[in-house]
């Protein structure tokens, strides 16, 4: 039954030659390919698109357009689009050259059809199968990295293309804006995803042999180094060199994703990330904006996250009022989609943070000595902050705007211990 509903695969012949067109036409379409012929190059390439799932047969020599601009402009729109080339018996050296820029195969003429199909067939085949995978990775995408931003469109379409390659990343972004998730989700796409996923705080790095630890732990896998800038010179080193040497070896072992904090020039001024690193990784760069550079992005990451909690703690999803939604599109968004995703965990429970106009107004009246509730409050803030950042003391201090050890000896008088903020996260190296 299913084989009827399958749709037929799509051939598109352009030939200045109307016996030739009219010859293949027959034979494909005897052999069940859905055909469009046409001596117009260009009316070809404005029947073409990135999701086009067909093959294109093309004459070498036509007098509207030479075969080798046609396949040029075929790859501007897809360069995954297969082309096959017909070619006379003069012009092989010209179709030899076509395959290296790119035609999936040629055929001679005379056309001998078995040849011919089997050709077609395997072309379309493949064609198919990467359409499918591009479908798949779009729809994981959809599911794991939402958000509906102009800048998140953007990347998903981005790590659509680079999910289905092994190319080395370098990841840019403020904490908590998903980093982490954006790398995992490379590998998981990708054709690695059987192999191992290893992360490296290269905060904790002390020496290169520790590096090549975590690298020979990932071979086969993807190793995603974590704020490359605080690995040390020396590691950074012996990273570049072992990443070019694989790349000139073509026998990549290990995927790289460097994840930084800050723009990589100012790092590289700073003399935090080395000039081969950097020009290393330039090849490949992501950058992941914050969150309140996305501010269409709040609202619906807020009701995801919201949805999500309620479904995992089995919770009625509360109603949650426009004048609210309207604060946290205001809230700046320091901890980025993290701090979002901590703030609609506790919407959920029934927790409101960032309201604290109606939390106030809420009082039903004031009930101890002012010390008391300053105090009470204050520890309500520092909870807050810990909460928001995971336990991080360094930046819930400077997130509060505190120093680092002002903000400790408040923990130890309302005896706030930050292991009790910490996340217990499945998968972390
Ligand atoms: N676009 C997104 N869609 C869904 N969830 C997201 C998105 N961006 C981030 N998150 C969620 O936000 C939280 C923080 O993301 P992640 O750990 O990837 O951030 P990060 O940039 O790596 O920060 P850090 O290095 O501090 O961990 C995670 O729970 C993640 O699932």
């Amino acid at each position: 039954m299913s084989h009827l509903l399958k749709p037929k695969p799509n051939l598109l012949l352009i030939d200045d030659d109307e016996d030739v067109l009219d010859a293949c036409r027959q034979l494909f379409n005897l052999s069940g390919y859905q055909v469009r012929a046409t001596n117009s190059p260009q009316k070809a390439l404005e029947a073409l698109s990135r999701d086009w799932d067909g093959v294109v047969i093309s004459d070498i020599y036509m007098p509207a357009m030479h075969g080798l601009d046609l396949l040029a402009a075929v790859h501007h729109i897809d360069p995954q689009i297969p082309v096959i080339m017909i070619t006379g018996h003069a012009d092989i050296p010209l179709a030899v050259k076509a395959v290296k820029q790119g035609a999936a195969d040629f055929i001679e003429k005379p056309l001998d059809p078995p040849t011919f199909l089997a050709l077609v067939k395997k072309a379309a085949t493949q064609r198919h199968q990467l359409i499918g995978q591009r479908q798949n990775i779009q729809d994981s995408l959809a599911g794991q990295l939402l958000g509906s931003s102009a800048q998140i469109n953007d990347l998903r379409e981005q790590l659509g293309q680079l999910a289905l390659t092994d190319r080395d990343v370098m990841l840019e972004g403020p904490r908590g804006v998903g980093r982490n998730t954006l790398a995992a989700l490379l590998h998981k796409l990708g054709p690695r995803a059987e192999g191992p996923l290893q992360q490296l705080e290269c905060a904790l790095v002390e020496s290169p042999e520790k590096l090549q630890q975590a690298v020979d732990a990932s071979r086969g896998g993807t190793l995603i180094l974590r704020e490359l800038e605080h690995l040390p010179t020396d590691s950074q080193r012996w990273l570049a060199s072992f990443l070019l040497d694989q790349e000139r070896r073509g026998n990549k072992e290990v995927r790289t994703i460097a994840i930084l904090e800050s723009q990589p020039e100012t790092l590289v001024q700073e003399q935090t990330l080395t000039p081969e690193c950097f020009y290393y990784f330039s090849q490949v760069r992501l950058r992941l904006p914050a969150l309140c550079e996305r501010p269409s992005d709040i609202v619906p990451l807020f009701m995801a996250f919201l949805k999500e909690s309620c479904r995992r703690l089995s919770r009625k999803m509360p109603t949650v009022e426009n004048r609210y939604l309207d604060n946290l599109k205001q809230h700046s968004w320091p901890g980025n989609v993290r701090e979002l995703r901590n703030v609609a965990e506790l919407y959920a429970v029934g927790i409101v943070k960032l309201a604290n106009v109606q939390r106030i107004a809420a009082a039903p009246s004031v009930k101890g000595p002012l010390d008391e509730l300053v105090d009470d409050y204050e520890k309500r803030l520092i909870e807050d902050a810990l909460f928001l950042f995971s336990g991080r003391v360094s930046e819930a201090a400077d997130y509060l705007n505190v120093p680092r050890k002002k903000l400790y000896l408040r923990m130890k008088k309302y005896g706030l211990d930050k292991e009790c903020f910490k996340p217990v996260k499945p998968g972390r190296g």
